[in-house]
């Protein structure tokens, strides 16, 4: 049975990244995805508005929601202070297990949590089964369409505290136009567009970062 894409995409890391060092798996990803085959990863241009947001906010407690291969969580959690943690949501079983594998490779195990499920049954879990007070960051890279409900959500199960900060990936390509609208009509969201391109592309996008304002 041929392998997959993403188990492609590891067995590229295992063989030519360097274990232990999130950096050397982030930039291995980067050069397969952009020499070998797309996928959907954040990227590295995107990736540098994701670096410099998440050490702007020092977050004790990330959330991610949109797993997939893992690339993001690494280039996050290799930025974490000791001491703090990411959670990732991944509700595709091969992919979860594809991002466990090298969020391990990369040794930053310790700093995140894989939480298998969709975000919007793990949402609601977070506070009583998880242990999260409120979140300080949270990147949004999920089904677009998910987008609205889960920030929705957030603030209906009081994750999001004043200050706390929502990065959304793609909000031109593919497009999450009606959370564009939503955090930008909302009074409780100061947002802030940053034009980019699509990971691995010449094609227009953006990230969109909303401050949760209380
Ligand atoms: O579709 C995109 N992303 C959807 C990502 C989806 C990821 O999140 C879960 S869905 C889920 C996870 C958790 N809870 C509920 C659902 C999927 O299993 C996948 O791992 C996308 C597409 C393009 N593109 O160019 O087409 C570019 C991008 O950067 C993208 O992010
Ligand atoms: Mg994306």
């Amino acid at each position: 049975m041929n392998q997959s894409k993403e188990q492609r995409i590891l067995n590229f890391v295992l063989q030519n990244a360097v274990r232990g060092d999130p950096c050397s798996v982030v930039d291995t990803i980067d050069k397969y995805c952009s020499q070998k085959e797309w996928a959907m990863n954040v990227g590295n241009e995107k990736g540098k508005i994701l670096d410099k947001t998440v050490e702007e906010v020092n977050p004790s407690v990330a959330l991610e929601l949109g797993t997939y291969c893992g690339y993001s969580a690494v280039r996050i959690s290799r930025l974490l202070k000791a001491g703090a943690c990411l959670l990732t949501v991944e509700f595709n079983p091969e992919f979860a297990a594809i991002a466990k594998q090298m969020i391990e490779f990369a040794g930053v195990q310790d700093k995140v949590k894989l939480l298998e499920g969709p975000s919007e049954e793990i949402i609601p879990q977070l506070k009583k089964k998880y242990e999260v007070d409120t979140l300080d960051f949270v990147f949004l890279d999920h089904w677009k369409d998910r987008y609205t409900p889960d920030t929705i959500l957030l603030q209906e199960c009081n994750l999001l505290r004043k200050g706390s900060v929502l990065l959304a990936d793609n909000v031109i390509f593919p497009g999450a136009p009606d959370f564009l609208n939503y955090v930008r009509k909302s009074p409780h969201f100061q947002c802030t567009n940053y034009p980019s391109h699509l990971e691995y592309m010449q094609v227009e996008d953006a990230m969109e970062k909303a401050v949760f304002l209380g």
